[in-house]
């Protein structure tokens, strides 16, 4: 039993993911760095990301986190945002307290691979 299947397999990744895009272009403090962005394959990659990240059985091919973020301009705010963002979709998404620590931890640390950043 994996965090992966405990945030409901591939489904319950996919539709996680969905909503935190969704709310991502809609957040003013996010939305701006989206504009451009081919979000069909950037649900994709961040779907595959956290599937890896959660111990499911997913090979993420995309870049690394200062790779990809780098010179988008991301703020700490922007950060946290997002943080935020994801915490409710996982509330939405009735995700037990410990399972949504356990995720937020793993993501908290790559902080400094994306913010560059104070405000
Ligand atoms: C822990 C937090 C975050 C994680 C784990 C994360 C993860 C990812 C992943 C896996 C990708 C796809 C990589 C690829 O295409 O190779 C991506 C792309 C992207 N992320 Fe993040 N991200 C985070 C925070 C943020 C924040 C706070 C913003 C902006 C407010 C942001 C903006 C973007 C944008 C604009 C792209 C698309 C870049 C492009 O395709 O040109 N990300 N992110």
């Amino acid at each position: 039993d994996s965090l992966y299947q405990r945030l409901g397999g591939d489904a319950g990744v996919a539709a996680i993911t969905a909503d935190l895009l969704a709310a991502s272009t809609r957040d003013p403090a996010t939305r701006g760095s989206f504009v451009k962005v081919d979000l069909r394959r950037l649900q994709r990659m961040l779907a595959e990301h956290l599937c890896h990240l959660s111990g499911g059985p997913c090979q993420y091919t995309g870049d690394t986190m200062k790779q990809v973020h780098g010179g988008l301009g991301i703020s700490e705010a922007a950060f946290y945002a997002m943080v935020e963002n994801l915490r409710n979709v996982l509330d939405a998404h009735q995700v037990a307290q410990a399972d949504k620590n356990a995720l937020l931890a793993i993501l908290a640390p790559m902080k400094r691979d994306i913010v560059e950043y104070k405000r």
